[in-house]
């Protein structure tokens, strides 16, 4: 493909992705393939040329732009190269008109940067949520006899942790088919420590998806006690049990929750856990690193619909604590009403707890608990509290 073409994928690509934010259909990565998929004419220098072009546009992009070519306009503002292309020649986009509608660069839409400004983020902080994430590993001390990496990696945050640069193929090391590392971010690394799970513990991880927490908390426990982990998602979870066999994990149950009935399936372990992970649904504003497309199909209803599962799934948890054990409150997510708020709210409700200072080595304090940023931490976004249930 020429440049020109490239260039031109890149608006049609973008066209399918502002279409699919509008109508919450198929992901980006999906509609990128799916292009692809019917133009076998292109190689893989092509794909990764057009994938930079249509994230980098999605990335200048605060609010859902009104067309690709507006979207791909903003990028060629600051990249005269980029505007060359748009020469009308053959498989190229048409030549630019005067005056013809750019969208506005932003790091997301307005409420949203409003939202985040209120929640204490400042600019560069905001503009750091849209940077290349790293490839974090963790070690699994289940299989550390097996760790034999080809590379060191750098140091993270968190103690297990290796950091690589982004498409180092980590997954076609011997000791990733060994289960001896996991690909997991540091920050998701560090909130689990946040559960301080021991050998021996009755631990539920009650939004366990496939188990990217469930493995941590596991090597924690040295596979010692009873782990339970339940999501609602019957594909998500299913993905658990394989992950864990090869990480050599062997405490892990997986429990389908009913979404809305999620007590009933729980009765067995009323009062009983000593520490309950509610990694919870959220709005991921803490990993836009990874996926930019998420700020735009964000709006503020169904930021109030997720901080409500997030408040019934805390006190669904609640009710699963012995008195003394403790619940993890997390989210990937930097605004206060999923976090700092949602925390504070649950303790209004439930005078019977109290929130845990948390020493983690990393992030800031924020409200009850502690908050992770890529800007400070040069990790995914989180926030992370640990709360006490009185004896
Ligand atoms: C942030 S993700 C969890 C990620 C996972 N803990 C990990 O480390 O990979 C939130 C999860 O909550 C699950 N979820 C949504 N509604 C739920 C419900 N009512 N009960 C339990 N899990 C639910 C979603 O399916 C999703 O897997």
């Amino acid at each position: 493909m020429t440049p020109q073409a490239r260039a031109q994928a890149a608006i049609e690509i973008l066209d399918a992705v502002i279409a699919a934010a509008r109508s919450r259909g198929a992901p980006a990565d999906r509609l990128f393939t799916d292009w692809f998929r019917t133009r076998r004419f292109a190689g893989s220098s092509d794909r990764r040329a057009v994938r930079e072009l249509v994230y980098a546009a999605i990335r200048t992009c605060g609010e859902v732009p009104a067309t690709g070519r507006a979207a791909l306009l903003a990028l060629a503002g600051e990249d005269p190269a980029l505007a060359a292309l748009f020469d009308g020649s053959r498989h190229a986009p048409a030549a630019i008109a005067p005056g013809e509608p750019v969208a506005v660069r932003a790091v997301a839409p307005a409420w949203l940067v409003e939202a985040l400004t209120a929640s204490g983020l400042g600019a560069a902080e905001q503009l750091a949520l849209l940077g290349r994430a790293p490839l974090d590993i963790r070690l699994n001390p289940l299989k550390a006899a097996l760790a034999d990496l080809p590379e060191p990696g750098a140091p993270t945050v968190a103690p297990l942790g290796r950091r690589f640069p982004p498409g180092t193929p980590v997954e076609q090391w011997e000791a990733y088919r060994a289960g001896a590392i996991e690909v997991q971010d540091a920050g998701s690394q560090l909130v689990c420590t946040a559960v301080a799970a021991q050998p021996g513990e009755r631990v539920v991880d009650l939004c366990a998806g496939a188990g990217g927490k469930t493995l941590a908390l596991a090597a924690a426990m040295d596979n010692r006690g009873s782990l339970l982990a339940c999501d609602a998602d019957r594909a998500r979870l299913s993905r658990l049990p394989p992950r864990a066999e090869r990480a050599g994990v062997t405490i892990a149950e997986t429990r389908l929750l009913d979404g809305g009935r999620e007590a009933a399936a729980l009765t067995d372990w009323q009062d009983r856990a000593d520490a309950v992970l509610v990694d919870a649904p959220c709005s991921g504003t803490g990993t836009w690193r990874r996926n930019p497309e998420a700020r735009w199909r964000l709006d503020p209803r169904e930021l109030e619909r997720l901080t409500a599962l997030q408040a019934r799934l805390l006190d669904v948890a609640a009710a699963l604590v012995r008195p003394g054990g403790r619940l993890v409150h997390v989210v990937c997510s930097l605004l206060d009403a999923e976090g700092a708020d949602q925390a504070e709210r649950f303790l209004a409700r439930h005078p019977d707890w109290r929130a845990v200072p948390l020493t983690l080595g990393a992030g800031r304090a924020r409200g009850a608990g502690v908050r992770l940023t890529p800007g400070h931490d040069g990790t995914d976004g989180f926030f992370v509290a640990r709360l006490e249930r009185l004896c």
